[in-house]
């Protein structure tokens, strides 16, 4: 990659370069681009993952167009502490090196390939950092809008197709009828299976058809029904979402700085509501390594245990980081506040 190749404007170029050279790694640290690039992590990663992939040639992209897309997208993602462009992104980054799987070579694509990068830039835009329950819960506009289903992720699809509609921002101008179809298709199963009261039915599925998992010769996964491939794409998004606690220990405890803070706002929101305090989300009695080794053991593990099965023995070090710091943690519990500690 040549500093020219950038797409942004930065004071840190060959910086900037250095770090977007692990753009194929599970380790790519996403704060170091977004103080590098200027605040525009989202833009940076997702237009490095395009030439990666190389299909601005494929699909005839016109370089600015994406371009004038990724930053207007960007800057429709909130200033929230944790569901902000930097989320964004490193669900993107991700997603990317999920789709790299050996398991999966060749399965997918490149249209299919072209709408999990999409759906993951795009998978959270204009999120408000509070959860779809606190949307029902206040009677809010959004809730109202989408009839308190997948209320957030609804919107977060209706916000980025607009965005499209522009001439100027239109990245997609170019595919045919039958390509824009189908990938508006498979972008709205996508995001929509990031509503996490979906994930119990994804995991149970997951669980099916890897006891059911058909390979060819080399060990390379065979989904014949666009039900079964997109079931495969709707965990690999899934898991890239959730992806935090597997990711280097330093990372992951920025992501948890980020998370609770979110959580804790909208604490203080329903406190000053006089509504009952969500889960995890008051400040005052925090238990922030608790919380998390129950994210771990009932959600995250489970589910990547699930997916390190599937693409066998492609997410092995994934998981194997995930146990590390579910035991770092283990072992790292805080004492309980106040007299009572056992
Ligand atoms: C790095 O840690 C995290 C990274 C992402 C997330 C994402 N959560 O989902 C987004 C929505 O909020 C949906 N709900 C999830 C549910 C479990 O609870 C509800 C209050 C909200 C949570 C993390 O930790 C959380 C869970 C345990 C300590 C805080
Ligand atoms: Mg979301
Ligand atoms: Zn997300």
């Amino acid at each position: 990659l040549k500093v020219s190749e950038l797409g942004i404007e930065t004071q840190y170029p060959q910086e900037l370069v250095d770090v977007l050279s692990r753009i194929n790694d599970w380790g790519l640290d996403t704060f170091k681009v977004e103080e590098l690039s200027d605040q525009r992590p989202l833009t940076a990663i997702t237009y490095r993952i395009f030439q990666e992939r190389d299909l601005c040639r494929i699909y005839s992209i016109d370089q600015s167009t994406l371009l004038k897309y990724l930053l207007m997208l960007e800057d429709h993602y909130q200033q929230v502490p944790y569901h902000n462009k930097a989320h964004g992104a490193d669900v993107c980054q991700s997603m990317h090196v999920l789709l790299n799987a050996s398991a999966l070579d060749g399965v997918f694509t490149d249209l299919e390939v072209m709408s999990a990068i999409f759906a993951s830039a795009v998978h959270d835009v204009d999120h408000p950092g509070v959860t779809n329950q606190f949307l029902i819960n206040t009677n809010s506009d959004l809730a109202i809008m989408y009839n308190d289903e997948s209320v957030l992720e609804n919107h977060h699809l209706a916000v980025a197709f607009k965005l499209l509609q522009s001439q100027e921002r239109n990245i997609f101008a170019n595919l045919t009828t039958k390509q824009m179809k189908t990938l508006r298709k498979m972008v709205i199963d996508m995001v929509l299976a990031t509503d996490m009261s979906k994930h119990m039915q994804l995991l149970a599925d997951l669980k099916t058809m890897v006891e059911s998992k058909k390979v060819t010769g080399n060990n390379i996964i065979m989904l014949e029904t666009y039900d079964d491939r997109i079931q495969v794409l709707q965990n690999m998004i899934h898991c890239a979402d959730l992806s935090n606690p597997t990711k280097p220990l330093d990372i992951y405890m920025r992501w948890i700085d980020r998370i609770m803070e979110e959580f804790w706002r909208q604490g203080d929101k329903e406190r000053d509501l006089r509504l009952e305090i969500s889960p995890m989300c008051d400040r005052r009695v925090a238990s922030v390594e608790k919380s998390q080794i129950g994210f771990i053991e009932f959600i995250v593990h489970p589910l990547w245990e699930t997916w390190a099965d599937l693409v066998y023995p492609d997410a092995n070090n994934i998981l194997e980081t995930l146990e590390q710091n579910r035991d770092w943690y283990q072992s790292h519990i805080e004492p309980e506040n106040g007299a009572f500690s056992s």
